[in-house]
């Protein structure tokens, strides 16, 4: 470890661990993609070398890694006291989360961030979702599926990209396809990459696509802004976030219309993204898991019995659909799409015998807490029933099940996700069958893809 880095002057002890090469530090490492749901060797590797705290450099900064519940819980509860949200630079600016790019710094916090994630709250929240989402969620599906038995294959990521992409941008934003042009949801299939990939502004990589794609969205949605601003009093009827959001805007002038259209960026990208990777995981686990197909089909007969099967479903039934539920915690736990919470100290802190000194970058990884086996019996066997013992036996307090993080930053999104992916496998798993065209592959390079694509053919059911 290089000691020009290390601030030992001030007498205080720092987290074990190496900051690898001079500016690369563990970086290549880091990156390095592993082919499994294993915890990446990256952490593994540290973390049985030097225990669940331990120091590194990635990407030029210096790291504190934490994969302990309790630590992990403390730096959340942490926020704007002794640590604050911290991106990695280039995904910063393609999500247009800062002013200031040279820092990292993100300019979404204080009472900015507290109004506009009440917002978020209000649209995505239990309360619009029962009222209005739900039916409007189960036309979206079943429309999305129909559609796909009239294909020879489907690459599923992409088309819950697609599927998730219109949904957004129609129910949630207002968008007219008439006015403003097709959305070309089919371009943000491989956005996230990209915005992991080296920001080289030249034309021909995937950095600089990424950034013309999310220029040419970013106007359509100041011009959606600018439209329904001008058109506010007669249009006060459709209820949709838009519609919350200009409310807003006019009781608050530091809600400009740049910044909004940063946000519902920021948004648009938070739901596909992390949504179509959640789906397409499962499939893959229900494909090798038969037995839990069978459950999920006795369930939801259980549940419609009573009623037409072309009905839709209510929000009790919905409600009812335990095991279903099981299943999406259970790909949560595995899946571990969001590979790390970035944080950054804004105080030297001190945990047990350590300091992280002030302006260290602190990164809480769900994954180790998710698959600890003292929590998760066998954590790496794909186990629906588990969550039944748990909740019986209390197993999982909120420490130990983070997928949508805790404190201040939780995740707006949780219970919209919860109730698309719910409803999801209810209607694939009892009305439709599939069949994989090839075996998928999983990659993680920190965060998840399926690397040439996961290939499925849909059909309906024959009853
Ligand atoms: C399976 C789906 C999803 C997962 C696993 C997930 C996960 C997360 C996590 C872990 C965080 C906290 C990150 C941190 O503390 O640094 C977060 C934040 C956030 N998520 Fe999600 N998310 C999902 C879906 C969504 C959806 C559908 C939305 C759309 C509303 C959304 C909007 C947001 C926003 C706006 C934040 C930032 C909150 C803040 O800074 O206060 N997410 N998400």
């Amino acid at each position: 470890s290089h000691k020009w880095r290390n601030p030992t002057s001030k007498g205080i002890r720092l987290p074990p661990g190496s900051m690898g090469l001079p500016f690369i530090g563990e970086t290549i490492q880091f990156f390095i993609p592993s082919k499994s749901l294993d915890l990446h060797s990256f952490l593994k590797s540290r973390i049985n070398k030097y225990g669940p705290l331990f120091q590194t450099s990635l990407v030029g900064r210096s790291v504190v890694v934490s994969s302990d519940p309790d630590i992990s819980h403390f730096i959340l509860q942490q926020e704007g006291k002794l640590v604050e949200l911290w991106y990695m630079d280039s995904f910063v600016r393609l999500v247009g989360l800062s002013g200031s790019v040279k820092d990292g710094s993100c300019i979404i916090a204080g009472s900015i961030h507290k109004r506009l994630k009440k917002l978020v709250f209000d649209q995505f929240g239990p309360q619009n979702l029962k009222a209005k989402l739900l039916p409007q969620l189960q036309e979206m599906i079943n429309q999305a599926l129909l559609n796909w038995t009239t294909q020879n294959f489907v690459e599923l990521k992409h088309a819950c990209t697609v599927m998730i992409i219109n949904f957004t941008m129609s129910h949630l934003f207002g968008y007219d396809p008439v006015k403003y042009g097709e959305i070309q949801a089919e371009e943000f299939t491989h956005f996230f990459e990209g915005l992991m990939s080296l920001p080289l502004n030249i034309p021909g990589t995937t950095y600089h696509r990424c950034l013309k794609k999310q220029k040419s969205t970013l106007k359509i949605m100041k011009m959606m802004i600018e439209d329904r601003q001008a058109k506010l009093p007669e249009e006060r009827t459709r209820g949709d976030f838009l519609e919350l959001i200009v409310e807003d805007m006019k009781n608050n002038n530091l809600l400009t219309s740049d910044l909004i259209s940063y946000m519902m960026f920021g948004l648009l990208l938070a739901t596909f993204e992390t949504i179509s990777t959640t789906l397409t995981l499962t499939v893959m686990l229900l494909t090798q898991h038969p037995l839990v197909v069978q459950e999920l089909e006795r369930e939801n007969k259980e549940i419609v019995q009573k009623r037409s099967v072309e009905t839709a479903m209510t929000w009790e039934e919905f409600r009812s659909l335990t095991f279903t539920k099981q299943v999406i915690n259970e790909v949560l736990r595995m899946g571990n799409f969001v590979p790390g919470f970035l944080r950054r100290a804004i105080k030297d802190i001190q945990i047990k015998e350590y300091t992280i000194p002030e302006g260290w970058t602190i990164m809480v990884v769900p994954s180790a807490i998710h698959l600890n086996p003292e929590t998760y019996t066998d954590p790496f066997v794909f186990n629906p029933w588990r969550w039944k013992h748990l909740a019986e036996n209390n197993v999982t307090s909120a420490k130990n099940f983070i997928p949508f993080g805790e404190g201040i930053r939780l995740c707006p999104g949780a219970e919209f996700s919860k109730v698309l992916l719910t409803l999801f496998l209810n209607v694939l798993a009892t009305k439709y069958s599939w069949s994989q065209v090839k075996p998928g592959e999983i990659i993680r390079a920190p965060t998840m893809g399926f690397g040439k694509g996961y290939y499925i053919k849909v059909a309906e059911k024959s009853i």
